[in-house]
């Protein structure tokens, strides 16, 4: 196509010529060529010589150079070549799909008509009397060459001697020849007969009878009336055509469109022919200019109206890589909300691994979508009843399937929704009753220490050469002794959180450190909201997450708070999707570019339960089940006094004491809270400081036990007061 254009650019570039015009408009562009340049070249152009058109060599300012042949360059040619093999026999999925499809619809034809045999036996024997006739009447027909009989009465008619007389030679002489061959054909037909009688086996002689009778009964059956009935009635869906396109286009009330198909207009471009992508028909269009790809998204209901086909088929898309008036229109055989969907391959559960892709929904054309887990966070927006929940819960339920996987599930409308969960779950919280927030407060604080933890312990790991990438590896969150196990928090209506009066600064802060530092720890986490705005959905954590998916929205903040900025600008536009398009949306995936996704179709409750009760049978195997699935509730009191360490460190150092070393504070501490710091060892204490950013392994000079000074590690009580101070300071603040 480029070369094309290229080519046509130059043809035209070597027949033009440019004529300069006479002396007024030449002394107007001239003179402003003396104002821009002090040159004498100049001055000399003021001068107006040229009075007549005179044909000077063109000077191309922007037009690349002529290419230079070079050597076997001509055998490299920009050709576009046509795969070897259709896409359906290159993907397995859609292989096995064909596959499947071609032996059903074999099966259900040969079945139907083994059905109808004595039917059709019934039909043949019928019009045997009919087939035979008809067949004396065609020989007759032949042998008495019937097709000249008009022709000769015409001739006879006319009165026409010379041409009858021509005529009735010619039929004479056929009639002889044909009745000399039909009796050769009935004497090699007898002796066939007789020769097959005595030589042919008894079932081969039947077969032929069978045969001759088969003949004979479908040459008897009327043209309307045909032996055998259709097996499979095939809907056949009407082809799409630029003419289609072109009228649904025009119905849309567009002014530019209606004005590039009006008398003169330069019309609606179809740089690409019309062609069958999947199960639908795929259009690539150059709208007229001025009108985008995202002027037609909102008016799909109006295109499908205009193209005749249900909404759910038709779906225009910006093509991005192209210019903002190229659309692509691609148009299913049937309505995506309708169409069956494939089988999930996780349906009956099997074990996952959350490193690697998962199928996570279908395309419009029927094909499924991975999504993989792992190092990814992610946001789910909609407004009510459109499958935010339903998609929140299947990737849960993808999650339940790895074993080593610890899920943290929050379902804060209270309806319940996750609780089929509930039998695989570390930490379930139902509705926004006080004590559900206190015990998710503390659930997160203690994920928030966890991801510190993970931080330094991967530190470690890549300085000793176990974490390349800096980030958890399959075999590092296989190593239980690590800790390093993916965690996955999935919280529905998460703007209960973040609209709380008491935490929800609190629950933005933790969540936004999460969403940018969880993926590469394995902490994953996924909220859903009803109202994608700021305050749902703080912009912290919008900007942040990395898989999006957004179900119908209804203006184009919510659209571009889920799916990312400026997304409503590139035409990726959720307001699209109509009210009947449950469980559709669009999925911006890892650096991946917007495409419509609907999830699992059918995964309610019961469904949903038949999988977290196998992805329990295999945490039982693999000895993970923990938490709330085996009873225990989340320790509110623990957790929180784990994040008093500060505060008892100042309570167990005097103000007197202005250093300390570790071990003493350790001692001390286990002393006020044995059952926290009990174990504690000196080592742990400057681990847990050091995410506060306070140093525990200064050199600290003082007496030891028996009463001799040296140095050993500790800490100052006035950096444990500054970090106190400011904490509280914001929390007052917040
Ligand atoms: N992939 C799908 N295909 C067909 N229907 C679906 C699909 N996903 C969800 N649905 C249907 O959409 C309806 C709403 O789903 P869901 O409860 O998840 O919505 P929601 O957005 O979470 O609503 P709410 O905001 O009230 O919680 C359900 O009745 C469900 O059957």
């Amino acid at each position: 196509m480029t070369d094309q254009h290229h080519e046509h650019d130059q043809a035209e570039q070597e027949q033009a010529r440019v004529l300069h015009f006479p002396a007024e408009r030449l002394d107007h562009t001239t003179t402003e060529n003396t104002d821009q340049t002090d040159s004498g070249e100049a001055a000399d152009n003021t001068e107006p010589t040229v009075v007549d058109g005179e044909i000077v060599e063109p000077v191309a300012v922007d037009q690349p150079e002529p290419k230079k042949s070079e050597p076997g360059s001509a055998l490299v040619r920009a050709e576009k070549r046509q795969p070897i093999l259709p896409a359906w026999a290159k993907d397995p999925q859609e292989f096995r799909d064909t596959a499947r499809w071609a032996l059903g619809y074999t099966g259900h034809t040969a079945a139907y008509h083994a059905v109808r045999c004595p039917i059709y036996l019934a039909r043949i024997i019928a019009r045997i009397p009919h087939g035979s006739l008809r067949l004396l009447k065609s020989l007759a027909a032949w042998l008495t060459d019937a097709e000249g009989r008009p022709v000769r009465s015409a001739s006879a008619r006319r009165e026409d001697a010379t041409e009858y007389l021509k005529l009735s030679i010619q039929r004479d002489h056929r009639i002889r020849a044909r009745a000399l061959l039909a009796m050769g054909l009935g004497a090699a037909g007898i002796a066939a007969f007789l020769a097959g009688r005595a030589v042919l086996p008894e079932l081969v002689q039947w077969a032929i009878v069978a045969g001759a009778a088969a003949g004979l009964g479908w040459l008897g059956a009327p043209a309307d009336k045909p032996i055998a009935t259709r097996a499979v009635e095939s809907t056949k869906v009407p082809k799409l055509t630029s003419d289609a396109v072109t009228r649904a286009l025009s119905a849309l009330g567009i002014s530019q469109i209606n004005q590039a198909l009006g008398k003169g207009g330069e019309g609606i471009g179809f740089p690409k022919p019309i062609s069958r992508d999947g199960k639908g028909w795929r259009a690539d269009i150059d709208l007229p200019y001025g009108v985008t790809a995202g002027d037609i998204m909102d008016r799909r209901e109006k295109l499908a109206s205009g193209l005749r086909r249900p909404l759910g088929c038709v779906w225009p898309e910006a093509d991005n890589a192209e210019h903002a008036g190229r659309m692509v229109l691609w148009v299913g055989d049937q309505d995506m909300r309708k169409a069956k969907q494939p089988a999930w391959a996780l349906r009956k559960g099997v074990q996952v691994d959350l490193f690697q892709p998962q199928p996570f929904g279908t395309d419009q054309r029927g094909r499924w979508v991975d999504l993989r887990l792992m190092f990814t966070s992610v946001a789910i927006g909609a407004i009510p009843r459109m499958g935010k929940t339903f998609a929140l819960r299947e990737l849960l339920l993808i999650a339940a399937l790895d074993p080593r996987v610890e899920l943290h599930t929050y379902d804060l409308k209270g309806t319940g929704d996750l609780d089929p969960l509930e039998r695989v779950t570390h930490v379930h919280g139902v509705g926004d009753e006080p004590e559900e927030i206190d015990k998710a407060v503390a659930d997160m604080r203690s994920l928030r220490d966890e991801l510190r933890r993970r931080a330094k312990l991967i530190r470690d790991l890549a300085k000793q050469g176990m974490a390349p990438e800096n980030k958890v590896t399959p075999e590092l969150a296989s190593k239980k002794s690590l800790g390093l196990h993916p965690i996955v928090i999935g919280v529905d209506e998460c703007q209960v959180w973040f609209e709380h009066e008491d935490y929800g600064k609190e629950f933005e802060a933790i969540c936004t450190d999460l969403v940018k530092r969880g993926p590469a720890l394995g902490i994953i986490i996924m909220l859903a909201t009803q109202r994608p705005d700021a305050k749902s959905l703080p912009t912290g954590i919008s900007a942040n997450v990395s898989t999006r998916f957004c179900l119908k929205v209804q203006g184009q903040t919510e659209n571009d708070m889920v799916l990312g900025t400026s997304k409503y600008k590139q035409g990726v536009r959720a307001t699209t999707f109509a009210w009947a398009d449950k469980g559709i949306g669009y999925l911006v995936g890892e650096g991946a570019d917007a495409q419509i996704v609907r999830t699992v179709a059918g995964l309610d409750g019961p469904a949903a339960e038949k999988i977290a009760a196998y992805a329990r049978a295999l945490r039982e195997q693999a000895g993970t089940l923990s938490g709330h699935a085996i009873g225990e509730t989340l320790d509110t009191d623990e957790a929180r006094r784990r994040d008093t360490l500060l505060e008892d460190i100042l309570t167990v150092v005097p103000e007197t004491e202005k250093k300390v070393w570790n071990e003493t504070a350790v001692a001390r501490l286990a002393e006020l809270r044995p059952e926290i710091y009990g174990e504690w060892e000196a080592d742990q204490l400057t681990a847990a400081l050091k995410p506060h950013g306070i140093k525990a392994n200064r050199q600290i000079w003082g007496t030891d036990e028996n009463g001799e000074g040296r140095n050993r590690r500790g800490f100052h009580r006035v950096d444990i007061v500054e970090i106190v101070t400011e904490r509280d300071r914001q929390r007052d603040a917040g």
